[in-house]
């Protein structure tokens, strides 16, 4: 039971457990990280606690790994046993298994990517990982596809055509695996893309099913765009999905709509009535075995910002004085941290995680944020000193859950924007944004701050301002600690309870990506992925030249242990 409720699964839901979801729970094993975030749950909590508050200070270098690629690498290791396999950036341009004890190499994968995925992918040329069912690695790759290989030998199994790349739509995250299914997403929403999630037999790679995220009409007949904009009206899932065993639900965010420009595909101005482009920019609750969508909510109704609603969804039973809530937390890009009652879709509170103007709030009985007329940028109406910026109050550096302090550490931004709509026409393969933007620092003279926030309270207990903002993903362990890697390249562990720093060291390029923490023959390791953003930094202006001149680029797996 402590094992389960330390991966956010309740002792109820364990007991629920029927053997269809026996395998999940395995997953789920106290020593091993084998999802991209730690468990299907995405709490990126690891119970382990042999480094701890009280010695966490001796924690030194056990080997690095150069992962033979540089730009953008945004991997999160996952370990299977005593195997860590990771991907490296550029398509991937190799995913290795290794020994995670001493980081020799057992296999390495290089799969045939070609030369001209760079101008497709929006935001750099990354790979976020891989993930692991049933004796196979799965991932997707930046020219659409995605392969299974045999765990043991990296020999491949099968490979799957998801979607055409050179409509932008690149595949960056790994995929979710439930029962028989494999299921992904891809990138496309600064391209025009049409959003779907598709399933692929675990065995076979054949499709299972296809979902659009956007269409002509709505589930309930009526229709949510102009004309037939639709066609090119993003809403991709381009980050990783969650599942929860107990309802059988998969859990997954969708980006902004296609193009930025509003006056595309909504009304343009403040009032878009029931023009708000669904269901972009929105949470999707889906049933795994048919795909369909149960219900929705959607976080930036005919979103005007780039407020993508990708982030991973955690899923946990939060403690509150009404007893149990089966929650999904989000902590939105559009500055707004959602929980939701992940049983009935109701919404229970938002609040702002960062200074945020564009909205006072979100109603609750309608979900619906009630909104700044003057900060949504429209046709002939710029918007100025809009807050946050596109790149969002957080980004995809994923946070962390600890069932121990109850707290969510949130890698934040705190970065404000002016913003200008245009013209814009589709062309395959090009972006289609239509709007202008610049970055400011937000108010507070801050950029970035890692924020543990109390879910319950919807509060923050503490902080730690950085330097910049786009800093990396955080871990919680059940050794009390929150590991996360920052933009000017450290790598930290901080008290869960306090924030008080109690272990730094340079890691020699800014991180993005989550660490995770492992343990083989009876010894804990911490491992973390350097090697910063790079075509992101264009979207920050003055801020992005700060990024890119703080570190060089870099490509390296460090595993610490005692
Ligand atoms: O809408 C999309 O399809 C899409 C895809 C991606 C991606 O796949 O990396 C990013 C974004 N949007 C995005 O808006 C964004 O800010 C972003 C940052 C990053 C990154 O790797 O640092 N990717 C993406
Ligand atoms: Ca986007």
């Amino acid at each position: 039971a402590s094992l389960t409720g330390a991966v956010g699964i309740s002792e109820a839901q364990a007991e629920n457990a029927t053997s269809k979801d026996a395998k999940a729970a395995s997953l789920a094993d106290a020593n091993s990280w084998t999802q991209y975030g730690h468990d299907q749950q995405n709490t990126r909590f690891s119970p382990l606690k042999e480094i701890n508050t009280q010695n966490v200070g001796k924690l030194k270098l056990a080997y690095a790994f150069s992962l033979g690629s540089l730009r953008s690498n945004e991997a999160t290791p996952i370990v299977v046993g005593d195997t860590l396999y990771v991907s490296s950036s550029w398509g991937p341009k190799y995913v290795y298994a290794l020994d995670a004890k001493s980081g020799k190499i057992k296999w390495k994968y290089e799969p045939d990517i070609p030369d001209d995925v760079l101008q497709y992918a929006c935001c750099d040329v990354n790979s976020r990982g891989v993930t692991y069912a049933d004796g196979k690695i799965f991932v997707g790759t930046l020219n659409g596809k995605l392969i299974a290989l045999d765990a043991s030998t990296g020999a491949e199994d099968w490979i799957a055509d998801v979607v055409d790349y050179k409509q932008g739509s690149v595949i960056t995250s790994p995929p979710l695996v439930v029962r028989n299914l494999v299921i992904t997403g891809f990138g496309g929403g600064e391209y025009g893309a049409r959003g779907s999630l598709q399933a692929y037999d675990v065995n076979t790679g054949k499709e299972v099913w296809k979902t659009y995220t956007v269409s002509a009409t709505d589930a309930d007949g009526t229709t949510s765009w102009k004309g037939d904009s639709w066609q090119h009206g993003g809403g991709v899932g381009w980050l990783v999905g969650s599942y929860d065993p107990k309802t059988d639900t998969v859990f997954w965010g969708t980006s902004n709509p296609s193009p930025w420009a509003t006056k595309v595909r909504s009304t343009g101005n403040g009032d878009y009535g029931p023009l708000t482009n669904l269901y972009t920019a929105s949470t999707l609750a889906i049933d795994p075995a048919t795909g369909k969508i149960k219900w929705h909510v959607q976080g930036t109704p005919a979103d005007a910002w780039d407020y993508d609603g990708v982030n991973e969804l955690v899923l946990a039973d939060l403690k509150t004085a009404s007893g149990a809530l089966p929650a999904y937390m989000k902590a939105d890009r559009n500055g707004f941290f959602y929980v939701v009652n992940r049983e009935t879709g109701k919404l229970v509170s938002a609040e702002k995680f960062v200074p945020v103007n564009w909205a006072s709030k979100i109603d609750l009985a309608t979900a619906r944020p009630v909104e700044d007329p003057d900060k949504r940028p429209g046709p002939g109406h710029p918007a100025k000193d809009i807050c946050p910026h596109l790149i969002g109050a957080k980004n995809w550096q994923p946070m962390s859950y600890s069932p121990d302090t109850g707290l969510v550490y949130i890698p934040s931004n705190n970065v404000c924007q002016d913003m200008s709509e245009g013209e814009v026409n589709y062309r395959k393969g090009v972006f289609y944004l239509g709007k202008e933007f610049s970055a400011v620092p937000g108010p507070g003279g801050f950029l970035g701050k890692i924020l543990a926030w109390d879910p319950v309270k919807q509060k923050a207990a503490w902080e730690i301002k950085e330097e910049l903002p786009f800093n990396g993903g955080t871990l919680a362990t059940g050794g009390g600690l929150v590991f996360y890697g920052t933009i000017t390249g450290d790598f930290k562990a901080v008290d869960a309870k306090t924030g008080a720093e109690l272990w730094k060291i340079g890691v020699g390029s800014g991180v993005g990506a989550g660490p995770i923490s492992f343990s083989v023959d009876g010894k804990q390791y911490i491992a973390v992925v350097a090697g910063r953003t790079v075509s992101t930094a264009a979207f920050f202006g003055d801020i992005g030249t700060k990024i890119t001149n703080a570190t060089p680029e870099g490509g390296t797996l460090f595993v610490f242990s005692e």
